[in-house]
């Protein structure tokens, strides 16, 4: 029978139990021991799954980040980790890192890792930092205790650790230090992990190399020649674990390391399975990722079998199967909604249910006793019930949204006039002074707030306490934003859980679960809402909390609105149609949103597209085919309205160096970008290209609770305004501030407007 194993759980609990316990313990309300102690008991819930498999990961679990892990497993946590006459336990320097020390809470301030995404995923990790002094040591106490915990428990133990090419390329360099330069040394610690992993009696490792979905140059591809080579015979067997797309023209690399057996993602690169399947040598495991373990769709076991039957054929007893990859980045039990439509809930699978799936799958490629021919027999008819009700549902198709597409018009993509015609016409109306204030749309989401919703949901207060709630809010937001004296001022957000979420919950096609968190970073999660079908908008969504905000003031309120790419990348999608007609159908009720916004007398409206960029393939060359997709998706939903309704978009990931030409191509009137810490460098690039529009360049970094001094923010637009004319900047934070507390907002936005207010006196 095909041996099952998976890439890894989720870490945070069916209830993100994982937050509550680590939140308790930054706030100093539980002690380091009960956090081991809600720690373990989570632990044992992620034992549990071990029970449908051959092989009992370990290593998968981390309390933040498991690249952060890796980096403290060998040795290369950042020097400042370590305080001087440091008395700190290992966990507290480990959180230093993870989340940064403010001078507020500490003797010793430190800068938390920058944090950026794993690969195209929604997860953040910890980026490892390298420099000409970087040395790697092996510190395996943590993974090996897990280890011995698993064994004590009888189990086959598979430990999962990022294998060195993937850790160096997630990596940044401090100086001009080639990382590559430093893989004999990071080997070295890898080679001791294996022997100390086999000295434990462990028989097979997981070594993770997404990088090689990723497109190499030469050097990186003889690098893994290099390290694969120099890792075999280690005393264990190594699975090479890819995923997150096809090995393209890496394959032929891969089959030729000196690996055990390799793990192939399936549902990205189904093409590739029997290639590979027949490039393997007999001895070597081919691991089949077939179950996908970045959706939420129940697997459709034709398909799945008609793919592996000639693979159980070729490999026989070297054939296993897993999730595609680390289930990490999918809810944990779907047991727990209750509100799910009963015509769609039979679609799903969440990660519990999808190892429930894997262990079917096995046992209908091999099935030996009556009792499995019989479970199996039936689990497959029902399985067949719910794909092809799946395919005839009414739900996911909507004539009229079909025919919406088919009326879209070219002209549609397009403003009416030029961006300085455009400019010209909403200073006219709108009569901002130089270098205008703004934020990008969220005020804190206070504990008060969040708490407000959750009875609401729980139906515990009315429809209209919960607006009147929220209606308090923004009249206090807008108050505050008259004090400080921005110029442009928003509604604050209050009403969204989250910015993508909030808005499936208002749109036909989409839904939204109670309990689907997913870990976004550290403690922090989100629940990524279900495409299930043709997506439309039925309603305004917005309209009325924004006239609402205006009436309260003279000032211009700006209507905030999420985009379409963001929306489709933050979303659990369907998998029947590609993406981008899927984003052509968001895009569309967005415009409708846009257009009833104008309508009700917004003259400032911004559509963030936080996941643009971000939402990039792996592999560059299928760059160019995304983003006119993407682009054209907002090209069209914000272009239908009048030349002097001013078009803003916001973007938090900053590298946009490369993809210039589309952020123009854009043609929003005004963007706002991160490039705070980064010291407006990425200004060079908006001026060497000559970008025509409006910036608004970050000034306040809204991810440390630090308050950026009157000084540091007109340091900022000085240099801004040498790479772009003062005329067409605005000064605003880097993002939105829903993470922040009040206490640190009002200062640091009073000290904003402050330097705005010196650099026109200028
Ligand atoms: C910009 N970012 C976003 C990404 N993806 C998104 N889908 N949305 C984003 O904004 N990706 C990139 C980044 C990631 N950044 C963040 C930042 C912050 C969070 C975050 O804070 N998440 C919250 C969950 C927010 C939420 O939806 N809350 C609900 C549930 C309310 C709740 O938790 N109630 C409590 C009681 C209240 C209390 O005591 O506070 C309870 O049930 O116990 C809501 O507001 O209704 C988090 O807590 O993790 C995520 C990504
Ligand atoms: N309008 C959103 C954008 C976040 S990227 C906010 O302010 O939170
Ligand atoms: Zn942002």
């Amino acid at each position: 029978m095909a041996k099952t194993h998976n890439l890894g759980y989720p870490r945070i609990g069916k209830n993100r139990d994982l937050k509550r316990s680590l939140e308790a313990y930054w706030n100093n309300d539980i002690a380091e021991q009960t956090l081991n102690e809600q720690v373990q008991t989570l632990r044992e819930q992620h034992y549990q799954t071990f029970t449908h498999l051959d092989f009992a990961q370990a290593g998968d679990f981390s309390l933040y980040d498991h690249v952060l892990d890796t980096s403290f497993l060998f040795g290369n946590a950042p020097a400042r980790a370590k305080r001087e006459n440091n008395n700190e336990s290992y966990l507290d320097s480990y959180f230093r890192i993870a989340r940064g020390r403010s001078s507020k809470r500490d003797c010793c301030p430190t800068h938390a890792g920058e944090m950026t995404k794993w690969f195209d995923t929604n997860y953040h990790y910890i980026v490892p930092e390298f420099s000409k002094t970087t040395t790697f040591k092996l510190y395996a106490d943590t993974l090996l205790s897990e280890v011995k915990q698993l064994q004590a428990r009888g189990l086959d133990v598979k430990p999962v650790v990022i294998g060195p090419l993937t850790y160096l390329y997630l990596g940044k360099s401090l100086d001009d230090t080639n990382k590559l330069d430093l893989i004999d040394s990071l080997l070295v610690a890898y080679k001791n992990l294996l022997h100390t992993l086999a000295e434990n009696g462990v028989k097979w490792v997981q070594l993770d190399e997404p990088a090689l979905v990723t497109e190499l140059n030469a050097d990186w591809l003889s690098a893994y020649q290099h390290a694969y080579d120099t890792l075999q015979n280690s005393g264990v067997k190594i699975l090479l674990a890819s995923y997150f797309g096809s090995l393209a023209d890496n394959l032929k690399v891969v089959t030729k390391l000196p690996v055990d057996g390799v793990h192939i993602d399936a549902t990205r690169a189904k093409h590739e399975v029997a290639i590979l399947a027949k490039a393997l040598n007999d001895s070597q495991v081919l691991s089949v990722g077939i179950i996908d373990g970045r959706n939420i769709w129940r697997t459709d076991f034709t398909e799945a079998l008609t793919l592996l039957n000639p693979i159980a054929q070729l490999k026989q007893d070297k054939l296993w199967l897993a999730p595609s990859c680390s289930l990490l980045h999918c809810p944990v039990d779907l047991n727990a909604e209750q509100n799910i439509h009963p015509e769609i809930l039979p679609w799903l699978a969440f990660a519990e249910q999808k190892l429930i799936e894997l262990e079917i799958l096995s046992k209908a490629l091999h099935t030996s006793s009556q009792t499995d021919q019989d479970s199996v027999q039936a689990a497959l008819a029902q399985n067949k019930r719910a794909i092809d009700q799946r395919k005839q549902s009414s739900l996911s198709t909507n004539k009229l949204v079909q025919r919406a597409l088919t009326n879209i018009k070219n002209e549609w993509l397009h403003r009416s006039d030029d961006y300085a015609t455009r400019i010209a016409q909403q200073q006219k109306s709108l009569k901002l002074p130089l270098y205008p204030t703004t934020t990008i749309g969220s005020f804190p989401q206070t504990s008060q707030i969040r708490k407000t919703r959750q009875a609401f949901i729980r139906k515990e207060i009315t429809q209209q306490q919960y607006e009147d709630a929220l209606k308090e809010n923004i009249a206090y937001c807008i108050e505050q934003q008259e004090q400080v004296g921005l110029d442009v001022l928003v509604h604050g957000e209050a009403e969204r859980n989250d910015m993508v979420e909030y808005f499936a919950g208002h749109l036909n096609g989409m839904l939204t679960t109670a309990y689907g968190w997913v870990q976004s970073y550290g403690s922090r999660c989100v629940k990524p809402p279900i495409i299930y079908g043709d997506v439309s908008r039925s309603n305004d969504i917005t309209v009325a909390w924004t006239q609402y905000a205006q009436s309260l003031t003279q000032k211009p309120v700006k209507g905030m609105l999420t985009g379409p790419v963001t929306i489709l990348n933050w979303s659990f999608v369907r998998d029947d149609q590609p993406r981008s007609l899927t984003t052509q159908q968001i895009a569309l009720a967005v415009r409708g949103e846009v257009q009833a916004l104008e309508a009700a007398g917004t003259g400032i409206i911004q559509i963030d597209e936080a996941a643009l960029r971000e939402g990039l393939p792996l592999k560059q060359s299928q760059w160019p085919e995304y983003l006119r997709w993407a682009v054209d998706a907002f090209k069209l939903c914000s272009s239908g309205v009048r030349r002097d309704t001013q078009i803003h978009t916001h973007m938090c990931y900053s590298q946009f160096n490369d993809i210039l030409p589309d952020i123009q191509r854009m043609d929003a009137d005004v963007i706002t970008i991160e490039t705070s810490r980064s010291n407006m460098k990425l200004l060079d690039a908006f001026n060497a290209f000559n970008y025509q529009n409006d910036i608004g360049p970050g000034v306040y970094d809204i991810h440390s609770p630090n308050v950026p001094e009157v000084e540091s923010i007109t340091n900022l637009i000085t240099q801004a305004a040498s790479k772009i004319p003062a005329q067409r900047l605005w000064i605003n934070p880097d993002c939105g501030l829903k993470t922040r507390d009040w206490a640190e907002v009002r200062p640091a936005l009073t000290n904003l407007v402050a330097a705005a207010k010196a650099l026109r006196a200028q």
